[in-house]
């Protein structure tokens, strides 16, 4: 199968870009998604965030208790490696598991904030990284999560910068409000199914 990455530091836009490659029929892995899946049912994996960030890690009814583990691994580099070492396995195996399902399609894409930081991105054929200013970033997450510019600050200081991902993309989708996103959109999957064409 051929694999395309796609990411992004917070609040860039990748999870609405992705939104227009499902609607040109491309299948879409969201790693965060599936990170909260098996963060609640994988047995193993829960007793391992228990033992690490406390039995608050959950609330009563068993959910993630997001805000938790949050206020920790986003203020301690060490702790943010902790949870990364523990989850990213189980989600790497989620993906092998989802692609082999994936049927017609001439490729997939998987997104993930931190394709580049977890080197996810070498298992994929190309990767994306989707662009935009710290200061959109923030008004964006700011609106969409209520939250303050300084916790949308302090998660991409968790991130790579924008320049060192710029350096190992292939390819570059700007969302800076000031560029049509489509028309890129189109362009790429109009490459995709060349390259996926002559393998
Ligand atoms: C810490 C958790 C519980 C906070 O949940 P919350 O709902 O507040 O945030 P959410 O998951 O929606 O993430 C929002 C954004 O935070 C940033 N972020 C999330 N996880 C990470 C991480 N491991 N490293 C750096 N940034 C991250 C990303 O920009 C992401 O898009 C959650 O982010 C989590 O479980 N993270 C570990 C799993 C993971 O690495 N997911 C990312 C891709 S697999
Ligand atoms: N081109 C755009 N025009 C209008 N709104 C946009 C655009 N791009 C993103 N947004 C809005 O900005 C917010 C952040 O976008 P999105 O959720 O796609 O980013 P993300 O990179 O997946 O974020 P995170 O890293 O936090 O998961 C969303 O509310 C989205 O609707």
């Amino acid at each position: 199968m051929f694999k395309i990455g796609i990411t992004g530091n917070i609040g860039s836009g990748k999870t609405t870009v992705c939104k227009v490659f499902e609607v040109l029929g491309i299948p879409v892995f969201y790693s965060d998604l599936h990170a909260k899946l098996v963060m609640v049912e994988d047995k193993e994996l829960v007793a391992g965030i228990k033992q690490a960030f406390g039995n608050e890690a959950y609330a009563a009814d068993q959910s993630l208790n997001r805000k938790h583990i949050a206020d920790i691994v986003f203020n301690n580099q060490q702790q943010l490696e902790k949870l990364n070492a523990l989850v990213h396995p189980a989600v790497f195996r989620a993906f092998d598991k989802w692609v082999i399902q994936q049927k017609n399609t001439p490729y997939v894409l998987k997104e993930t904030a931190i394709l580049f930081e977890s080197g996810s991105y070498k298992m994929c054929d190309r990767n994306i990284l989707v662009s935009a200013p710290l200061e959109n970033r923030v008004q964006r997450v700011m609106q969409r999560d209520g939250v303050t510019a300084q916790e949308v600050i302090n998660r991409d200081s968790r991130q790579l910068s924008e320049e060192k991902k710029l350096t190992m993309a292939d390819d570059v989708i700007i969302n800076d409000d000031t560029q049509l996103v489509i028309p890129q959109v189109l362009r790429l999957h109009k490459l995709y199914l060349s390259i996926a064409a002559d393998k």
